[in-house]
């Protein structure tokens, strides 16, 4: 849906020139929700606005649903920005307008007459289940309800394509996990494809399929987030699943035991501990289950001088976990 090949854009301010993306190689699935995550000045914001060319990048080039638009004209361009769908962080609503009024502003925008309008924001709005607030005025909504105008009225073009800018950065973690899960639905009702940016690692848990971290302009770390959570290796894997400081435990030794896909069922520990005779101390973790995947990251504590501890190890390599010294 989306290919991205060699992005570049360089702003040049007075302290000089700062590359916000800086050679950027980017595939996204039909169907797939990719997201970008990364400090704040990372370039995130500014990939996103390259992706419908409301930034125009130096270098490389943007081809969505097979069309480059980089090699577009801006009258052209216009008409195929229209069908992709931006949602932001603040919403950017009309304040003068209801919920039903903002939805409409899309469709008059794009010329769709006005007696299909009243049909199309019924239907819009019960997409996101907002239909009973169809006439309040945004200072009358919650939060999470002006999202699902700021959805709505993104989905008004029938886009097979979804940009999110920090959608649910200004949401408390209910109001979140509530607009994640529709979002997530849409994905499957309407076979839309979204490229998200975020900070929030909520997000990439119960929204994404794939991720790429980026750092000063570039992807340090990409991949489907089921194979980067088993990675031994990836920060991405650490932030997502924190397990703390080491602490001291004489007598033990500790392992970080990452569990993914078909390895993500924790009982593989019991049975560990079963199997070896072996006292296995859970020090910290969490597995959850993702949009993706059901994953996670063990800390566990083997006591030093158990004559099963290779075998034990061994075991857990072989059902197809990580396991690597904490640190
Ligand atoms: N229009 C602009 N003019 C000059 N510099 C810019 C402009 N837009 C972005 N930058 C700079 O480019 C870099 C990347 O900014 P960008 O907003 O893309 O990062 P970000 O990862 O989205 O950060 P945030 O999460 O804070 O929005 C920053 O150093 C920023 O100051």
């Amino acid at each position: 849906m989306i290919r991205i090949e060699g992005l570049r854009k360089t702003f040049h301010t007075r302290g000089g020139p700062v590359a916000a993306v800086d050679g950027v190689d980017l595939t996204v699935a039909e169907g797939e929700v990719f997201g970008v995550v990364g400090r704040s000045g990372a370039g995130k914001s500014t990939l996103l606005r390259c992706v419908n060319l409301l930034e125009r990048p130096d270098e490389g080039r943007v081809t969505v649903a097979g069309v480059e638009l980089t090699g577009l004209r801006e009258n052209r361009l216009r008409r195929v920005r229209q069908d992709i769908g931006m949602i932001h962080q603040h919403f950017a609503l009309l304040h003068s307008r209801t919920a039903a009024g903002n939805v409409s502003f899309a469709l008059e925008v794009m010329g769709v007459p006005r007696r299909e309008r009243a049909g199309r924001v019924e239907e819009l709005l019960d997409l996101v289940d907002l239909a009973d607030r169809a006439n309040a005025y945004p200072a009358q909504l919650s939060g999470g309800q002006k999202q699902r105008v700021g959805i709505a009225r993104a989905l008004a073009s029938r886009p097979r394509l979804l940009l999110s800018d920090e959608a649910t950065s200004a949401l408390d973690p209910d109001t979140t996990g509530a607009i994640l899960a529709l979002l997530r639905g849409l994905t499957k009702r309407l076979g839309l494809t979204i490229l998200l940016i975020t900070h929030e690692m909520d997000v990439v848990k119960r929204l994404c399929d794939a991720v790429a971290v980026m750092q000063e302009g570039r992807f340090v770390e990409s991949g489907p987030v089921a194979e980067l959570v088993g990675r031994p290796d990836s920060p991405l894997a650490r932030d997502l699943f924190p397990l703390g400081p080491v602490p001291t435990m004489p007598d033990h030794v500790l392992f970080d035991v990452t569990l993914t896909g078909q390895a993500g069922d924790e009982s593989v520990v019991s049975t560990l501990a079963r199997r070896h005779d072996l006292d296995v101390r859970i020090v910290a973790g969490a597995v959850e289950q993702l949009a993706a995947t059901r994953a996670g990251r063990l800390r566990i504590a083997l006591p030093q001088a158990a004559p099963t501890l290779a075998d034990a190890l061994h075991d857990l390599r072989g059902a197809g976990l990580s396991v690597e010294a904490a640190r």
